[in-house]
């Protein structure tokens, strides 16, 4: 109830938002952690700092900004990337699953499905513009696009790093990753908890190019221009034809996973493991 009522606010806000900054010439609308602009090839930026983690209240606002697009029939593909200097996303916010009850687990993930339903079967062309480290929910937004461009520097990583939290990366994660590196890869890599440097992402086929981290964008608005030259509809037939089966995979089980996932994730032994990856995290700094 409190996440639709604070779903239809937000939508109001954006439209106001886009409103008065049409008026002002810049064709953009914003949200508080997402950023779209609509001049040339549509850009969403995410700003949620500091390190774009995936909470409730992005995934929402990331939700509806992409439901915005979609319903803008002038909108036909969008540069996902990140405003957060050498973060694409730190995945699923740790901390909304930690610490809280099941009634928040269950709708704290049925957003996350939500969110990745949409994307993984958007009608638009998706292209990642990977301008940080992107390790697991992070590089499952990156797999959901239908091209990744990553910068290189061997400081950023991708990858489905899952087990090294104690966790399981879940069947939807682990399908896509599949679909896209090959079986073996991705057992040994969802095994591992593998994070890859761009060389080894590109090598394994976790990301379509590396440039220079200067010339993500670049490189990015130049895909988008070769994508966009292929008619729309036989386009979106083909990317539904290869990915429907996927994505109706969870469709058809969404509840039984919300069921899995919390009482995987509400689990001591889980959240025990958890609590010392978020100690892990803060004593880096020390
Ligand atoms: C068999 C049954 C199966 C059932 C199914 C169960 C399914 C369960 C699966 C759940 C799936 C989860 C997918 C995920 O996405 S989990 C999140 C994984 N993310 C990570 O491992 C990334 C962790 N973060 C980092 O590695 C680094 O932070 C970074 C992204 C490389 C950036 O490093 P940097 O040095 O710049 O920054 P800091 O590490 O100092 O971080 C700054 C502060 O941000 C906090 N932080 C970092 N990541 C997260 C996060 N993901 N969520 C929340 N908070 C995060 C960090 O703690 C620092 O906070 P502080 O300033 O308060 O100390």
């Amino acid at each position: 109830m409190a996440l639709a009522a604070a779903r239809r606010l937000l939508l109001h806000a954006g439209s106001r938002l886009g409103r008065r900054e049409a008026v002002d010439g810049a064709r953009r609308f914003a949200n508080k952690r997402v950023l779209v602009e609509t001049e040339g090839p549509a850009v969403m930026k995410l700003r949620n700092p500091p390190v774009n983690s995936l909470s409730l209240e992005c995934l929402t606002e990331f939700t509806i900004s992409l439901e915005k697009l979609e319903n803008d029939k002038s909108i036909r593909g969008v540069i996902l990337t990140s405003e957060c200097p050498g973060i694409f996303s730190a995945g699923l916010d740790l901390l909304e699953m930690y610490g809280r009850n099941p009634a928040h687990y269950a709708e704290y993930w049925k957003n996350v499905q939500e969110l990745w339903l949409r994307l993984y079967t958007s009608n638009m062309i998706l292209v990642s513009a990977i301008n940080g480290a992107s390790p697991a929910g992070g590089c499952l937004l990156a797999l959901c696009c239908d091209y990744r461009v990553m910068a290189d520097n061997p400081k950023y990583t991708i990858g489905l790093n899952e087990s090294l939290l104690g966790i399981v990366a879940p069947f939807w994660f682990k399908d896509m990753y599949v679909n896209t590196i090959g079986h073996r890869e991705a057992e040994r890599a969802l095994q591992l908890g593998t994070l890859f440097s761009p060389a080894e992402a590109l090598k394994v086929g976790v990301v379509d190019e590396v440039v220079p981290e200067d010339q993500v964008h670049s490189k990015a608005r130049s895909v988008m221009t070769k994508w966009l030259a292929i008619p729309d509809h036989s386009r979106q037939l083909t990317k539904n034809m290869m990915r429907k089966a996927t994505a109706d995979n969870l469709i058809k089980q969404r509840e039984a996973d919300i069921q899995n996932f919390t009482s995987f994730i509400s689990k001591d032994s889980i959240q025990k493991s958890l609590h010392m990856y978020l100690e892990k995290l803060k004593q880096k700094k020390g």
